[in-house]
């Protein structure tokens, strides 16, 4: 919209007429006569094609041409006055603190409104910890710090688990969650759709465009994005199963102003087809093995990240949880060390660690070569795996026989 805005202005500046700039009439009644009319005409020659077509001298050509520059020039903007205008709209530019000091000062407040913010990461890791916070961040009341506002949380996994969001508000707030009747009411502003198709996805969606400003939402969540593109075979077009998707989303986002996040999954990096998920091998091969790879890659693929406006991939390493800042205009590549505990995601330090190169998009994480296994099992199973180590579990779903390991 601005690059198009620009070439316009572009265009009717270089369209000014030169008889209209305010030149001393004795130079300007020369271009006239020689058919220079627009400040595109006389700025497409040199200063000596001038001399000679006009037929006056250097003094005179310079003098004209730097009046018609500045006046067909696009007005420009100071640094300051760029911040004067940000300062002025800073009521659209707010945020959703997370809580996580170091990370909400890494991002300049927290989750910004009208723009997508992804979660990337392997299965277990605490995508979903983290939207269930969020969810409840943005409920609380403003006394409180929250936004108090409605929730929309699009789960396509099944795995939302109000107890669980009950019991990080309980650990996290408790004054808060110990008043009468504020579990129940917090619970009741979040609002869970669980769409298990792309088809659902898109009716979904444009439900939710009617609602959000109608019911005073303040948080978008969709968790997850990539489990939506196992089904219906779509992975083999050569358009993006959820291209239209994720442009809906990005103008949700836009037209809201609220803060989006959208978790989005690994996959091996191992695929030529940029469409071609993992999991798609595994008609073939059941018996496929768990892998540690350090080239994971979002399953989402090139178009959606250039969709979101800040990746923060969470990761594994020597049995640590990392979180990375690793796609933002106004952050650092920094990473942070976190855990998950009864109260949900929590920082272990609150100074980042200043990442060089490109680590900061690497994804680290033991996880299912075929990932959105893991995702598809009951949440209880997946969790109580998840913590157990060198745990061998044969499922059995749909006729399918998944081995799950987990570590
Ligand atoms: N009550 C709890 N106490 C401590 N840790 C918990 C608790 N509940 C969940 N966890 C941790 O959260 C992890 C699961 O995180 P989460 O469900 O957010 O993963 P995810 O990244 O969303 O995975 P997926 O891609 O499969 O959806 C578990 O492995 C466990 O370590």
């Amino acid at each position: 919209m601005r690059k198009s805005v620009n070439r316009v202005w572009r265009r009717v500046m270089a369209n000014k007429l030169i008889s209209e700039m305010g030149l001393p009439k004795s130079i300007a009644n020369i271009f006239a006569a020689r058919n220079i009319h627009t400040a595109k005409d006389a700025l497409s020659l040199t200063e000596f094609e001038l001399m000679e077509l006009l037929d006056v001298g250097l003094a005179e050509v310079t003098t004209a041409v730097s009046s018609i520059s500045e006046i067909s020039c696009p007005p420009y903007q100071t640094a300051l006055s760029l911040l004067e205008q940000r300062m002025h709209n800073e009521h659209l530019a707010g945020h959703l603190p997370t809580r996580l000091k170091g990370l909400d000062a890494a991002l300049c407040g927290g989750i910004p409104f009208g723009v997508i913010t992804e979660l990337v990461g392997p299965a277990g890791i605490g995508k979903t910890q983290f939207c269930l916070k969020l969810s409840l961040l943005a409920s609380l009341p403003s006394s409180h710090g929250g936004l108090d506002g409605h929730v929309v949380y699009v789960d396509t996994e099944s795995k939302f688990s109000s107890r669980r969001m009950i019991e990080i508000g309980v650990n996290s707030f408790p004054e808060i969650f110990q008043i009468e009747g504020m579990a129940q009411q917090m619970a009741g502003r979040i609002l869970v759709l669980q769409p298990t198709t792309p088809t659902e996805f898109s009716e979904c969606l444009q439900k939710i465009k009617d609602s959000l400003l109608q019911h005073h939402v303040k948080l978008l969540v969709i968790d997850s994005m990539a489990a939506l593109v196992s089904g219906d075979g779509q992975g083999q077009c050569r358009q993006h199963p959820l291209g239209w998707h994720m442009t809906f989303i990005k103008s949700l986002a836009e037209f809201s102003r609220i803060p989006v996040v959208v978790t989005n999954q690994v996959r091996s990096h191992s695929g030529d087809d940029p469409f071609h998920y993992s999991f798609q091998d595994s008609r073939q091969n059941l018996d496929f093995p768990t892998t540690f790879d350090s080239h994971l890659v979002a399953a989402l693929g090139i178009p959606w990240a250039h969709a979101v406006s800040i990746r923060l991939v969470l990761e594994s390493k020597s049995g640590q949880r990392f979180i990375k800042v690793a796609k933002s205009s106004m952050s650092p590549p920094v990473a942070f060390t976190f855990a998950i505990s009864a109260s949900g995601i929590s920082l272990l330090h609150d100074d980042g660690i200043e990442m060089t190169g490109p680590e900061i998009n690497a994804i680290c994480g033991q996880v299912l070569k075929h990932f959105n296994v893991a995702s598809s099992i009951n949440d209880a199973h997946n969790i109580k795996y998840f913590r157990d180590f060198e745990v061998t579990v044969v499922y059995s779903i749909k006729n399918w026989s998944f081995r799950v390991v987990c570590g």
